[in-house]
C-alpha cells in the first residue's frame, strides 16, 4: 500500500507516561527496517481543544481510517472522562491559557448548549466506540501463562465464613425490562414519550438501522433502584459489613453516573432530605459523586453545617469502603474511581476484601444494581468461597471474542439513554408507525436503546470459531436465552454457525451464571475454555480472568481485528492507571508494565509487512516477540516498590533483548549488521544505564501538568539515562 504506516497513539496518565520513554526506541528501531511510526494525539485533553478548533481532531482521523484496510494503529488506554474529570482537564486548559469554556452545568443559552454538545462528545468512553470498529480479540499470550506458573501471584482464600457477596436488583432492572426486535429492513427508526397528559415528546428523531440489526430497549425502575439500595445499605449494616457500589460511570457514560447518583443520596438519604434543595441550587449533583460536593460546599453560606451533616452520615450508615483511606476517598466520592471491570476481581484476589476507613480490610457487600452480568461476580465468589482461592500456577485459561464492532449494545447506547422526567410510555417506531418496542415509564427512570449490527455479529461468530479451531480450545458463547437481546442473539448465532466449518470443536451456549461455573470448573482442572461475550462481558471478563489467572490485564494481548482488513491493536485490557501517575510525581517512579505495548506492537508490525510488503518490518515482528520471551524470562516487568527498575528500565532491557535478536537474526543481514553496534553498546553500558535509570527515584518529579503535561519536563523525566539517550538517539 501507498500509505504504509503505524500509528502510535498519544492517550494518557500512566500510558502516556511510558509513551515519552517507549516511543523513542520504537521509532529509532523501525526505522532501520524502513517502517514509519507516526504519532496521533486521542488524549482528553487534545480532545476538547479538538471540540473548540485549537488541536487536531485526530480521534476522527483514525475513525475514518479504522474503516479503512490500511488502518494499523496503536491504541494505549486512554482515560473516559467523568464530569469531575473533564472539569478537571478543563481548569488546566484554562489556565495553561487556552480559550476554552467551562463546562455548562445547566445550559440554557445557544452558547451554552454548544459548548455542553462538544464536551459531552469528550465525555465518558468517547475513544474506544469511535475506534473499535472490529470485534475484539483478547487473551493471555503463552509466555504470559507460562510466566505466571512460575512465578504465581497470591489469589487470597476467602476467610472462614466470609459474608462477602453481590447484591443486585434481579427485578425492575434494565435485565428484566429488556425486549428486542430484529427489523427486517433498512429503516430509521424514532423514539416518542407520550406523556400521561397525551403530549408526544421526540426523544430521538431518526435512528438509522440496516437490515437485520437488533434493537433492543429497556428501562431501570428509579423507584425501585431506590427501594433496592434501602434494603441494602440496610443489609450491610446489619451485616457490619463493608458498602461498595460497582458500576461503569465511564463507559456506561449516561446511565451510570445517574445511579451512581442515586447510590449517593440513598447513602446520604438524610442529607439530601434536608440540604437537596441548597446543593441543587449550588449546582453541586449527585451524579458527580461525594467528592465534587465536598469541594464545593465552602463556597455556601451554610456549608459547614452541610459538611457536618455529611459527616454524621458517614459516621451512622453502614460502613464505606475506601478508594484510599489515608485520604478520606471514599467509594462514593468520584463515579470513575472504582470501576466494576477492574475493581471486582481485585476484590475477589484478595479475599473478598475491601478497605474501610481505617485503611483495614473486612467483607464487603458489593452492589451492582443492574443484574445483566452480576451473578457472574456471585457465581465466581461463591465458587471461590466452596473450593478456595484460584492457583496461577496451575489454572488454566479464558481467553475472550467479544462482541463489539459497530458500537454493539450497550456500547452504543450513549445517545439513546434518557432520563425520563415526566411520566407516560416510551416507543421505538418504525418509520411507517408501527410499534416495536414500547415500556410504560415514571419520572425519573431510567431508559435506553441499543442497536447491534448483523455484520459484527456474523464476523464475532467466525472469529469466535477462528480461535477455536487455532487453539483447539472450546468455546461458550456466553447468552442468557431469558434475556430480550440475548434471544435474538442466539436466533443469529444458530443461523451462522452452519456457515463455518465446526467438526471437531466444542462450541455451546451458556448463560453468564453457568459459563462462569463451567469456565471455573475447566481452568481449576487447568483447562482452556473461550469466553464468546457480548460487549459488557467482553469487558468485565478481560479483567476478570487475566486479574485472576496472571495478576493483571495489563499483560494481555489485545487485537481488534477491523471489520475491513485493518488492525488496531490495544495495549494490555487495563485502563490509564491514575494511581501510577500519583506514584511517578511523588517519588519518580512509574509502576505501569508496558508488556501490552510489546505484544501490541509485535503483530502491528506483522500487519505493516503484509501491507507495505516490506518483509523487514516480518523481522521486526519476530525478534520483539523473542525479546518479549526473553523480557519475561529475565522478569524485567518494572517492580511494585523503589530500588527496583520501574517501567523506564523494563523498557531499557526489551531495548536490549530486541537489539540482541536483531543483531543476530539472519534474515536480513543488512538488519543484523545495523543493530550489531547498537547490541553490543547496549550490553556493554546495562550496568551504567541501570543505575543512571534507578539513580533518579526517590524525588519529587515535575512533568508540567496531568491532562496536559509538558512534553519538555516529561521527556526529561521519563528519559533520564544519558547513556541510553546517546545509544537511541544516535542509532
Ligand atoms: N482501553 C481503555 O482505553 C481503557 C481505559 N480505562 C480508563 O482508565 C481510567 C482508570 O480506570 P481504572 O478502572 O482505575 O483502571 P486501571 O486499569 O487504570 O487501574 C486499575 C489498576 O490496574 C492495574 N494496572 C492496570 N494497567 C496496568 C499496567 N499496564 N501496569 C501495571 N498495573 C496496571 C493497577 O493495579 P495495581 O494497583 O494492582 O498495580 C491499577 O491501579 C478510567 O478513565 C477508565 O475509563 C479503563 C480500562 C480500559
Ligand atoms: O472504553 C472505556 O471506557 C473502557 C474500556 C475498557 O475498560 C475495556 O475495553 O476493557
Ligand atoms: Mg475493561
Amino acid at each position: 500500500m501507498a500509505n504504509s504506516r503505524i500509528i502510535y497513539t498519544y492517550t494518557d496518565e500512566a500510558p502516556l507516561l511510558a509513551t515519552y520513554s517507549f516511543l523513542p526506541i520504537v521509532q529509532a528501531y523501525a526505522a532501520k527496517a524502513g517502517v514509519t511510526v507516526e504519532t496521533r494525539d486521542i488524549s482528553v485533553a487534545s480532545r476538547i481543544l479538538a471540540q473548540f478548533g485549537l488541536a487536531d481532531d485526530a480521534l476522527s482521523e483514525l475513525g475514518d481510517l479504522a474503516k479503512t484496510s490500511e488502518a494499523n494503529i496503536i491504541k494505549l488506554p486512554n482515560i473516559s472522562a467523568s464530569i469531575p474529570q473533564l472539569k478537571a482537564a478543563i481548569k488546566e486548559l484554562q489556565d495553561k491559557g487556552y480559550a476554552i469554556p467551562d463546562y455548562p452545568e445547566n445550559p440554557t443559552t445557544d452558547e451554552d448548549k454548544a459548548a455542553r454538545a462538544k464536551f459531552d462528545k469528550v465525555k465518558g468512553s468517547a475513544v474506544n466506540p469511535v475506534l473499535r470498529e472490529g470485534n475484539s480479540d483478547r487473551r493471555a499470550p503463552g509466555s504470559v501463562k507460562a510466566y505466571a506458573k512460575a512465578h504465581p501471584h497470591r489469589n487470597k482464600a476467602f476467610g472462614e465464613g466470609s459474608k462477602t457477596n453481590v447484591a443486585t436488583m434481579g427485578e425492575h432492572d434494565f435485565k428484566s425490562n429488556e425486549k428486542s426486535v430484529t427489523v427486517a429492513a433498512a429503516d430509521t427508526l424514532k423514539i416518542v414519550l407520550e406523556t400521561a397528559s397525551g403530549a408526544t415528546l421526540v426523544l430521538k428523531e431518526a435512528l438509522p438501522v440496516l437490515a437485520g440489526e437488533i434493537i433492543d430497549a429497556t428501562r431501570l425502575d428509579s423507584a425501585a433502584l431506590d427501594a433496592f439500595l434501602t434494603n441494602t445499605l440496610a443489609k450491610a449494616k446489619a451485616e457490619d459489613v463493608l458498602y461498595s457500589v460497582h458500576l461503569k460511570a465511564t463507559m456506561m457514560k449516561v446511565s451510570d453516573p445517574i445511579i451512581f447518583g442515586h447510590v449517593v443520596r440513598a447513602y446520604f438519604k438524610d442529607v439530601f432530605a434536608q440540604y437537596g434543595a441548597d446543593l441543587a441550587a449550588a449546582g453541586l449533583s449527585a451524579n458527580d459523586g461525594l467528592g465534587s460536593i465536598l469541594a464545593g460546599l465552602d463556597a455556601l453560606p451554610n456549608g459547614a453545617e452541610i459538611k457536618a451533616a455529611f459527616e454524621a452520615g458517614l459516621a451512622n450508615g453502614p460502613r464505606l469502603s475506601y478508594v484510599n483511606s489515608d485520604k478520606g476517598i471514599t467509594n462514593l466520592h468520584v463515579p470513575s474511581d472504582v470501576i466494576v471491570d477492574a475493581s471486582m476481581p481485585a476484590l475477589v484476589r484478595n479475599g473478598g476484601k475491601l478497605w474501610g476507613v481505617d485503611g483495614g480490610e473486612d467483607d464487603t457487600l458489593a452492589v451492582i444494581p443492574d443484574s445483566s452480568y452480576a451473578g457472574v461476580y456471585q457465581t465466581v465468589i461463591e465458587d471461590v468461597k466452596k473450593n478456595g482461592p484460584l492457583n496461577p500456577a496451575t489454572i488454566g485459561s479464558v481467553p475472550n471474542v467479544g462482541l463489539m464492532a459497530q458500537a454493539a449494545e450497550e456500547y452504543g447506547s450513549h445517545d439513546k439513554t434518557f432520563q425520563i422526567d415526566t411520566a407516560g410510555t416510551v416507543r421505538v417506531l418504525a418509520s411507517n408507525g408501527d410499534v416495536l418496542i414500547e415500556h410504560d415509564v415514571e419520572a425519573g427512570d431510567i431508559w435506553r436503546a441499543c442497536q447491534t449490527k448483523d455484520i459484527p455479529v456474523q464476523d464475532w461468530v467466525k472469529l469466535a470459531v477462528n480461535r477455536a479451531r487455532a487453539s483447539q480450545t472450546p468455546a461458550i458463547f456466553w447468552l442468557d436465552e431469558s434475556r430480550g437481546h440475548d434471544a435474538e442473539i442466539i436466533k443469529k448465532v444458530r443461523a451462522y454457525l452452519p456457515q463455518h466449518d465446526t467438526t471437531g470443536l466444542t462450541i455451546e451456549i451458556l448463560s453468564p451464571e453457568l459459563a462462569t461455573a463451567y469456565s471455573l470448573e475447566r481452568i481449576r482442572k487447568g483447562e482452556d475454555t473461550i469466553s464468546v461475550t457480548g460487549n459488557v462481558l467482553r469487558d468485565y471478563n478481560t479483567d476478570l480472568f487475566p486479574i485472576l489467572e496472571v495478576g493483571t490485564s495489563a499483560k494481555m494481548l489485545s487485537i481488534v481485528p477491523l471489520i475491513a482488513g485493518g488492525g488496531l491493536f490495544e495495549t494490555g485490557a487495563g485502563g490509564s492507571a491514575p494511581k501510577h501517575v500519583e506514584q511517578l510525581v511523588q517519588e519518580n517512579y512509574l509502576r505501569w508494565d508496558s508488556l501490552g505495548e510489546f505484544f501490541a506492537l509485535a503483530p502491528s508490525f506483522e500487519l505493516y509487512a503484509d501491507q507495505a510488503g516490506d518483509p523487514a518490518a516480518k523481522i521486526l515482528a519476530d525478534t520483539l516477540d523473542t525479546a518479549t520471551g526473553t523480557f519475561l524470562e529475565q522478569d524485567r516487568s518494572p517492580g511494585r516498590a523503589l530500588g527496583t527498575i520501574d517501567n523506564r528500565g523494563s523498557h531499557f532491557y526489551l531495548a536490549l533483548y530486541w537489539a540482541q535478536e536483531l543483531a543476530k537474526q539472519t534474515g536480513d543481514a543488512a538488519l543484523a549488521a545495523a543493530f550489531k553496534p547498537l547490541a553490543d553498546a547496549l550490553t556493554a553500558d546495562e550496568a551504567t544505564i541501570v543505575s543512571e535509570l534507578n539513580a533518579v527515584q526517590g524525588k519529587p518529579a515535575d512533568i508540567g501538568g496531568y491532562y496536559l503535561p509538558d512534553p519538555v519536563k516529561t521527556a526529561e523525566v521519563m528519559r533520564p539515562s544519558a547513556t541510553l539517550n546517546n545509544a537511541i538517539d544516535s542509532f
